[in-house]
């Protein structure tokens, strides 16, 4: 059994969803959504066609973290009890993974954890992400990490070697899916164009822009106010570029993000993007500024440099190789990293690198042969 509950997950799981059902002799594959993320999850849902078997369906107005939690260990009482599945896999760092991790354990049930090993070693930053995966590690079976950096995590938590699999991270798997999908048919690319046109004002496909995306708990307030002071200011320095920010959904993030940059001509407040056209976007821009965990591994791989308003990250690998660059949610080095980057040549192509240290697009195969061998 699968389960996930937001965007991110659901676009890092949908590979390996497909790749078990391509496995029917072997594994039968059940799909639980918690929805944790409505809207953003049924956006990555239809993306790749999937249709969930089991939708707890419990997204609220209002809910806080004890809210999710609680729901989701209560909801998936009620299903293990039902589909009695031989294991269940969960993904990353989510509120959906931390509690069906706790409703494995105290249901007996085998837990496999996607993209292990991850740390920030800061239980605060990301909140609650570091937290929620170093509690899914504690009671996980099988630990599948992206890389040799995740694996030595779990090794120094004397997690047993056995129990830990390199696989890569099945974002590269997703991503190669779908530029794969979008290079193969030009009537497709035709309709992702329109959509773009449809939503930008300039041509994107020409001019230089900045994708942005922010949205972690613990740029709330402050950070979101610097965050939308450097872009202001660079908007005003810049006339000429374009900043296109398509806004997460939480209020939290709505609210400043929409009051602090509105009636700047150059910067374009869009809806959260399909991953389709996402993907086909980054793969335009000219750099990235994000505080996405996500967005880290798939731009490396494009070739674009990414600037990540975090003091830290658990996503080492491409911060050692030169093409991310750590700025915090901190006006001051937003606005001269990016700056440089936009003045300096030199500068740019040095972190303007394609290169791909968090998989190969076959993360699915090797987590498939692991579980072949339970
Ligand atoms: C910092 C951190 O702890 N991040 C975690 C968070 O995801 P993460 O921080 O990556 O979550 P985001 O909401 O930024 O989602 C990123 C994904 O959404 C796509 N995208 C983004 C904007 C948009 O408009 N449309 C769109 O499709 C991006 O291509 C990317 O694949 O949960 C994931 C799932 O457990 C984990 O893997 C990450 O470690």
């Amino acid at each position: 059994m699968l389960v996930f509950g937001t965007r991110p997950e659901a676009i890092k799981m949908a590979p390996l969803y497909f790749a078990l059902k391509n496995c029917p002799d072997e594994f039968e594959t059940v799909l639980c959504v918690t929805a944790q993320h409505r809207q953003m999850l049924d956006q990555v849902l239809k993306v790749f066609g999937i249709v969930p078997d089991i939708d707890l369906n419990l997204m609220k107005p209002g809910q806080d973290l004890f809210d999710v939690t609680a729901a989701v260990l209560t909801g998936m009482r009620s299903v293990f009890n039902e589909h009695q599945p031989d294991a269940v896999l969960v993904h990353g760092d989510t509120t959906t993974s931390l509690a069906t991790a706790m409703a494995g354990f105290y249901a007996g049930v085998p837990v496999g954890h996607v993209e292990a090993g991850l740390r920030t070693h800061d239980l605060t930053a990301p909140f609650p992400e570091e937290f929620n995966r170093q509690v899914t590690g504690k009671v996980a079976r099988w630990h599948f990490a992206p890389t040799a950096v995740s694996q030595q995590n779990l090794l120094d938590e004397r997690i047993p070697a056995a129990q830990i699999s390199v696989t890569g991270n099945t974002v590269i798997d997703a991503l190669m899916w779908v530029l794969g999908r979008i290079d193969a048919d030009a009537g497709r690319r035709a309709e992702l164009s329109n959509f773009i046109d449809a939503r930008l004002p300039f041509d994107w496909r020409s001019e230089r822009f900045l994708l942005i995306t922010g949205h972690r708990r613990e740029n709330f307030g402050d950070g979101f106010l610097q965050i939308c002071e450097a872009l202001k200011e660079l908007a005003r320095g810049y006339p000429e570029v374009h900043f296109v920010y398509p806004v997460h959904l939480n209020p939290n993030v709505q609210g400043p993000v929409n009051s602090l940059l509105e009636g700047l001509n150059n910067v374009h407040l869009i809806d959260p993007l399909d991953y389709e056209p996402f993907v086909y976007l980054l793969k335009h821009s000219h750099i990235v500024l994000t505080d996405s965990g996500g967005i880290q591994e798939e731009a490396p791989s494009l070739g674009k440099p990414v600037l990540v308003m975090r003091d830290v990250t658990e996503r080492p690998e491409a911060v050692d190789a030169g093409t991310v660059r750590l700025v915090g949610a901190d006006r001051g080095r937003i606005v001269s990293n990016v700056a440089e980057l936009l003045d300096n040549e030199d500068s740019y192509k040095s972190m303007a690198r394609a290169h791909n240290p968090y998989g190969d697009g076959k993360a699915c195969a090797r987590i498939i042969d692991v579980l072949r061998s339970f």
